[in-house]
């Protein structure tokens, strides 16, 4: 048995921040697992130093599932994100270490390619409708089959979703969480202009999507949703916060558009009543986020009976250790809908040297054994942690409200 000697966490801030697991059995052969969580991600590195560390040194890194209960249920206080995340990490570096040894990509061993490559869509984003379908016609130029657009709206200083100057995207961007001003009448306004205007440029050939950021009341998505049919968007993610599922129902008797939902997700008890009433039509769990390639298997499974498909979060807080194995998860899995991708920079990537590659609008995992993913340990010790909050937003009157 390959017996588990040593696991450590890796903290590097290659222009953002990653907290990565390094575990290594006793031939020598590591496995890596992502477990950043973004603006708390010290709170995962300790819960695996501190408390899940000791209980893996001496276990057969084989036992994925058994290993992924015993942290599970061995904790007794079950779920949530840091939880989560950290038993994701383990599940992920155990999964990584099982390729390598049987010498096959982790997506042989979650039963073979389902597809030949996974749809990805990029990010489409500036401050006004002109600048955005811009920024959108160079993303299908590079091939990209989905594109997610979000446009700055009119009389708000700063909106989710959109780059300040021109800069690359990145919500974490703060000693202290920055605050927005946030008004849903004025986003309701510009939303359907914004769709209207990139159908009439880009045609009909491309799959459409927008992120509401959890900002609307089920019956102001309701609206939003009837209002965006004419546009045939592939998804509107996160309409209202889903901590009520039922929620979703109002949604659902309002519009056609279909809703996706997931990212904060952390386990298959978030989803299960939106997925059994057939509530959404995307799941947006990730590997880092919800409990591992493990657990986000059993989310799909469960998804598949009713015609729910994936579409994993994929921002560039989930490090290409996540998106390795996200490639690898969304090739076999049967009901894979579509993976976000919102590319590092060139300092991540040389951190993480990786398989995975793009093309024309697909991605691929790779051949390599495992994950395909490696880190640059003297290269990440080069850059230091560097506190970065996500911001925070209040209504025009100074109410704190969802960002
Ligand atoms: O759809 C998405 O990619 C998001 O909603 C993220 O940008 C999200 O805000 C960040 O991952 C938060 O860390
Ligand atoms: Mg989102």
């Amino acid at each position: 048995m390959p017996k588990i000697v040593s696991a450590r966490v890796i903290v590097t801030c290659p222009g953002r921040n990653f907290v990565t697991l390094k575990i290594e059995c006793d031939d020598g052969t590591t496995g890596l697992g992502d477990a950043t969580l973004n603006g708390r991600e010290l709170s995962v590195a300790s819960y695996l130093t501190d408390h899940v560390v000791p209980c893996l040194i001496g276990r057969d890194a084989h036992r994925i599932e058994d290993v992924w209960q015993y942290l599970y249920k061995g904790a007794y206080w079950r779920r949530g994100p840091v939880t989560m995340a950290a038993i994701a990490a383990v599940d992920t570096a155990l999964w990584d270490i099982k390729g390598k040894l049987a010498g096959l990509p982790v997506y042989q061993l979650l039963g073979g390619a389902a597809r030949d490559a996974c749809m990805v869509y990029a990010h489409a984003n500036g401050t006004t409708i002109e600048d955005t379908i811009e920024v959108a016609k160079a993303e299908q130029a590079k091939g990209y089959k989905a594109i997610r657009l979000q446009c700055g709206v009119p009389g708000l200083a700063s909106t989710y979703g959109v780059a300040k100057h021109g800069a690359r995207y990145e919500p974490a961007d703060a000693d202290l969480p920055s605050e927005s001003v946030w008004s849903t009448e004025k986003y309701l306004r510009v939303v359907p202009e914004l769709f209207k205007a990139a159908r009439e440029a880009m045609g009909w050939d491309v799959h459409l999507l927008h992120d509401i950021h959890h900002r609307l009341t089920p019956i102001e998505a309701g609206r939003l949703g009837k209002a965006l049919e004419p546009y045939n968007l592939f998804w509107i993610e996160d309409p209202t916060p889903a901590e009520n599922q039922e929620a979703f129902k109002l949604i659902r008797h309002h519009t056609t558009t279909p809703i996706a939902v997931g990212e904060v997700f952390n386990s298959i008890w978030d989803a299960k009543d939106l997925i059994q009433n057939q509530l959404i039509d995307y799941i947006r769990a990730t590997v880092v986020h919800a409990g591992g390639i493990t657990h986000l298997r059993r989310i799909a499974s469960l998804a598949d009976l009713y015609q729910v498909r994936t579409g994993c979060h994929g921002a560039t807080d989930l490090s290409p250790v996540a998106m390795a194995a996200a490639l690898h998860f969304g090739l076999s899995v049967p009901n894979f809908g579509v993976q976000e991708h919102m590319p590092h920079t060139d300092e991540t990537d040389a951190v993480f040297p990786h398989a995975y590659s793009f093309d024309d609008g697909m991605m691929h995992p790779g051949e390599a054994p495992g994950l395909g993913v490696d880190i640059d340990e003297d290269l990440a010790a080069t850059y230091d942690y560097k506190r970065a909050y996500l911001p925070v937003a209040r209504l025009e009157d100074g109410t704190l409200c969802n960002w």
